[in-house]
């Protein structure tokens, strides 16, 4: 059995890991150990085996005893280890849902049902570091998947609509505070069905933009607002959630930089964690609509189609819907007025699965099927 050690298994992103390989019996196939960097000796998780106390997520000698270490902890500890694990000789596999690895040549963007046979290839030409794509890549590229598979896509533009979990727990904390300050701003309005609309809308453009609204994760107002801007600025204008699109996605599909350009616009918007993406997709060729939502609805088992009409959409297209469930549902299927190698879609996911989580443990159960 793999003698894997998880980092990061408290935090968001690294729970719903956890979550997730209860539900598929994970933990049965291997030998799990637990680290820390707040809370070494206490006791580990419950996963349904026996663990060991927590161990020291710095301490490299336990490190170097595991044959695969999944890191949910972020970029900063990947960093911090990283290189001086591998630099110490250790040969095991290392799976990182942090960015900072990504786009290294001898690391593999995993998105199995994508790019199983990138992964496969990788692991034969003994590549040992895997990571977890961009939240809003994953998703993109899940719904899509049937597009890209039969080379359709010439270009895309995909304008985002990303959520608050995005940025971290305590952002969706921020959020839900903010939403609760703007209404209760209006509150004795709102009690009231006689007070008028605007006299509502003036008291909370007031609250929001007043001295006690909390905006210290996100600097700006997002409940009742949205913030087109995600990450740091790159030299040429867009942000690094822009450049991650383009870059990210062609190297997921083992293919070279830009070979199929994508760019866009990210916002952040008052979802809690269910990413949301508008695409404007270039066909190579005016495909016909019925085959186009046939590719994209066989591609693999998550991906549904909606219906491009309202109540399917409204029923099922949006994050209140998709949220804690493995579904990227694809809608707003159509050919736009620029001509039929134009076609319009819209896809949400939830962004701490296969966003984050899913691809991860989809990664660890691939190696354990090898070994
Ligand atoms: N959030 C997201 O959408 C995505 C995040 N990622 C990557 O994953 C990394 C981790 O993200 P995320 O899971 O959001 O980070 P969190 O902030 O939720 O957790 C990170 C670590 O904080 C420590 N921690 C301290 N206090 C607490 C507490 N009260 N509850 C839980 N953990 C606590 C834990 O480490 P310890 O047990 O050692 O104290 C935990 O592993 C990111 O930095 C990013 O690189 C990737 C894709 C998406
Ligand atoms: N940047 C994403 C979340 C994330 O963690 O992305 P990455 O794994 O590329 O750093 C968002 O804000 O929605």
């Amino acid at each position: 059995m793999l003698k894997t050690g998880f980092v990061g298994w408290r935090g968001m992103v690294g729970s719903v890991l956890l979550d997730r390989m209860r539900e598929e019996n994970g933990f049965k196939r291997i030998e799990p150990v637990f680290f820390t960097t707040s809370q070494v000796g206490q006791p580990g998780p419950n996963v349904g085996v026996e663990v060991p106390p927590l161990k020291d997520a710095f301490d490299l000698e336990a490190l170097k005893s595991l044959d695969v270490i999944v890191t949910c902890q972020g970029g900063d500890y990947t960093g911090q280890v990283y290189d001086r694990l591998r630099e110490s000789g250790w040969k095991g596999y290392w799976i990182d849902a942090a960015s900072s690895l990504r786009m290294h040549d001898d690391t593999v963007i995993v998105l199995d049902p994508v790019n199983r046979h990138v992964i496969d290839q990788r692991l034969d030409d003994g590549f040992r570091t895997f990571a977890g794509g961009n939240c809003t890549v994953s998703l993109m590229m899940m719904g899509l998947g049937g597009l890209f598979e039969a080379d359709l896509i010439e270009w895309m533009s995909s304008m985002t609509y990303q959520a608050a979990s995005g940025a971290g727990a305590q952002n969706m904390r921020e959020l839900l505070e903010q939403m609760a300050m703007a209404g209760n701003a209006a509150r004795a309005e709102l009690d009231d069905p006689a007070s008028a609309i605007l006299d509502i809308d003036r008291k909370v453009i007031e609250a929001m933009r007043g001295d006690q609204f909390p905006i210290e994760q996100f600097g700006a107002p997002l409940g009742g607002s949205l913030l087109p801007w995600i990450d740091k600025r790159m030299d040429n204008g867009q942000s690094k959630e822009e450049w991650k699109g383009n870059a990210e996605s062609n190297k997921i599909l083992g293919l070279a930089p830009n070979t199929v350009p994508i760019d866009g616009i990210c916002v952040r918007v008052g979802s809690m964690r269910s990413h949301a993406q508008a695409f404007t997709i270039k066909l190579r060729r005016d495909v016909p609509i019925d085959e186009i939502e046939d590719r994209i609805a066989r591609h693999n088992d998550w991906v549904s189609v909606v219906p491009n009409d309202k109540e399917a959409t409204l029923a099922g297209l949006t994050p209140a819907a998709v949220t804690g469930t493995l579904g990227v549902p694809v809608g707003r299927l159509r050919k736009m007025a620029m001509g039929g190698e134009y076609l319009s879609a819209f896809s949400v996911g939830d962004q701490l699965l296969w966003g984050a989580a899913e691809p991860l443990r989809r990664m660890l159960a691939l190696l354990v099927e090898r070994h």
